[in-house]
């Protein structure tokens, strides 16, 4: 019942903002971390490959997101697992021109899902880089990302979007917002 009334009392932002963990993981030069800074500045920033991570908090419909951008580098990529302890919410980013590496995104995506840790953790695949002509539609990426064979057991969503214009980026957003309420 309290729920209830706090939840009708934040559509109308007299609650505060709900606080919520969200992991952001992928391969290197995914664009993660051109990601969070287009969230959070709404600029196309100039990155360098992160070693370790960025965090950053962005207020999106009375929710404070705590994003943790966390490098994907392939040497790093074992620390992924330990950021994973209480994150309400997993966006796996990809390149959606990177063909080559596709299935090594696979195994990295499956791999950190079956982790015990993901408990309820809602998934979002964000397919980055779609204002590249060569990018690959959203039927391909679902396919070869073998997200059919998550869906019994969790609830996820793939986006198509572009850290360069931001394209899709709120519309991930949304769906994230109303799958962890
Ligand atoms: N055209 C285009 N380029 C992008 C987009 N997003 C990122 N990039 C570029 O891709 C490269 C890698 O971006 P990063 O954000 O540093 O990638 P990352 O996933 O954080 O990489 P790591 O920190 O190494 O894990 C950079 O040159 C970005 O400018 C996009 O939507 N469109
Ligand atoms: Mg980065």
């Amino acid at each position: 019942m309290g729920n209830r009334i706090c939840r009708l009392l934040e559509k109308i932002a007299v609650c505060s903002p709900r606080d919520v963990r969200i992991l952001m993981l992928g391969l290197d030069a995914a664009g993660k971390t051109t990601i969070l800074y287009k969230l959070k500045l709404a600029e196309f920033v100039k990155t360098v490959p992160t070693i370790g991570f960025n965090i950053e908090t962005i207020h999106y419909k009375n929710i404070s997101f705590t994003v943790w951008d966390c490098g994907g580098q392939d040497r790093i990529r074992h620390l992924w697992h330990q950021y994973l302890v209480d994150a309400q919410g997993l966006i796996f980013v990809l390149d959606s021109t990177d063909r080559e590496r596709i299935k090594k995104a696979k195994q990295e995506l499956h791999n950190i899902i079956d982790d015990p840790d993901m408990g309820a953790t809602k998934l979002l695949v964000l397919a980055n880089k779609h204002d590249l002509p060569d990018a690959m539609p959203i039927s391909e990426a679902t396919e070869k990302l073998e997200l059919s064979d998550v869906k019994p057991r969790r609830n996820w969503h793939i986006q198509k979007c572009s850290a360069k214009t931001g394209e899709g980026l709120y519309e991930g957003f949304d769906w994230l917002s109303a799958a962890i309420r």
